[in-house]
């Protein structure tokens, strides 16, 4: 029995989201929360038709099993040769996922599960045979933080390397726990393939949240090119998840359809967050050598982000509870703004170097008394990172 593993980070936008996807610049950045895959893969049975693909969900507490028998019935052609090349999901495969699921009761109260395992029946068998996947996520789902992208990209990372078609290429310094990184041609081959899971959950997605999850770092993002950005001084961010659930993918409809019925007010509205999204990304860029300069980048950041919240508002994607949260930042004088899909889930707020521990309790035990959960996030770090057989953290199950 071989075991590899593969977690790949969620994500913030700090500005362009929705927008991204009618063409606009957004920037992102990788966060230090991650979704972790891990692979059994199943010795060939001699009997076959005893052999089950199975998947343990950690977080919903659900395990799932297809026999590999009625996989090959339904799913498994030629396409599931050839993983060096990521395909999309036909509309016949993806009916006859559809029929697939329905012959397991997901519980009505769960059924938004029934995206994620469309993508991992899809990535899975279009990339490899028998075995058991076990996932676990420190991301909440369906808030904003990129989940469905972290699942697609730890879920194509972890599938590669057991194929053999991914290699990791060295330890992450300061990190004693077995994750290596994977060199760039092997994270374009990851991305892709999370794409295409993607484009399952979402509907239409822009690509910005797998590509930051699997490259990691900040990011510029339009039109599908990438720009690292390099930044000198980290921003802080806290981030208040309202526990107000929603869906990317209705959400991005929505504004597609308010962009099709005002279509001269729209394209202003995503030309202003472009013009927002590449201020944001020059300033990120600044080097602020002393109390006064890092003051300024803040207060400018402050201010754009002030700015996007109020365009996102015009695209009809805030919510009472997001309001609720920039109104108790308010309070403090802190700016903050919806991330990722908004009609709920998370939002960000600007931490300024200067402010006190102190205060920043106050704004978290004032945030937190309406219920709401409250995150303290490193950004800009690592993306997808895989562990290749023997990890040594490994024990039975992710951790
Ligand atoms: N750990 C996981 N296990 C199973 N399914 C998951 C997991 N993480 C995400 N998903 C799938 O992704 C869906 C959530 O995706 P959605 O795009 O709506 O939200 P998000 O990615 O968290 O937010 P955003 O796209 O705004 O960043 C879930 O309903 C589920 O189908
Ligand atoms: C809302 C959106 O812009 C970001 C979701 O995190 C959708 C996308 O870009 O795919
Ligand atoms: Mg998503």
């Amino acid at each position: 029995m071989e075991v590899c593993a593969a977690r790949a980070p969620g994500k913030i936008i700090l500005a362009g989201e929705h927008a991204v996807v009618h063409g606009s610049a957004a920037v992102a950045a990788a966060i230090d929360l991650y979704t972790r895959c891990s692979l059994c893969l199943m010795p060939l049975a001699d009997d076959e038709a005893a052999a089950t693909l199975e998947l343990d969900l950690k977080d919903p507490g659900l395990t799932f099993s297809w026999p590999c028998g009625r996989l090959r019935e339904v799913l498994l052609t030629d396409e599931a040769a050839g993983a060096r090349e990521a395909r999309p999901c036909s509309p016949d495969r993806l009916a006859s996922i559809a029929r697939l699921l329905e012959e397991h009761e997901i519980p009505e109260a769960k059924i938004w599960l029934s995206a994620g395992l469309s993508a991992f029946l899809f990535l899975y068998t279009s990339i490899l045979g028998p075995g058991k996947v076990t996932v676990s996520s420190d991301l909440p789902m369906g808030s904003g933080l990129g989940s469905s992208a972290a699942f697609c990209v730890s879920m194509s990372g972890v599938l590669l390397t057991a194929a053999g078609v991914v290699t990791a290429v060295g330890g992450i310094s300061g990190e004693g726990m077995g994750w290596e990184l994977v060199g760039k041609d092997d994270l374009e081959l990851v991305n892709r393939w999370a794409f295409q899971g993607e484009k399952i959950i979402h509907g239409k997605p822009s690509g910005i949240d797998n590509a930051v999850s699997t490259f990691g770092s900040m990011i510029k993002f339009k039109k599908g090119e990438l720009t690292n950005l390099k930044s000198s001084n980290p921003v802080k961010m806290l981030i208040t998840d309202t526990r107000v659930g929603r869906n990317t993918k209705a959400l991005v409809a929505g504004v597609s359809e308010r962009a099709s019925r005002h279509s001269d007010a729209m394209a202003s509205v995503f030309n202003a967050v472009n013009s927002i999204s590449e201020e944001v990304s020059s300033i990120v860029e600044l080097a602020a050598n002393d109390e006064i300069a890092i003051t300024s980048k803040e207060e400018k950041l402050a201010e754009l982000m002030e700015m996007n919240q109020g365009l996102l508002q015009c695209m009809g994607v805030s919510h009472s509870s997001i309001e609720t949260v920039l109104r108790t930042t308010l309070k403090f004088n802190l700016v903050s703004k919806l991330t990722g899909a908004g009609g709920g889930g998370c939002v960000l707020t600007l931490i300024p170097t200067m402010l006190s521990n102190l205060v920043l309790e106050k704004v978290i035990a004032e945030l937190e008394s309406h219920s709401f959960r409250c995150f303290k996030v490193e950004v800009g770090g690592q993306g997808l990172q895989v562990c290749q057989g023997g990890c040594s953290y490994f024990n039975g199950d992710v951790v």
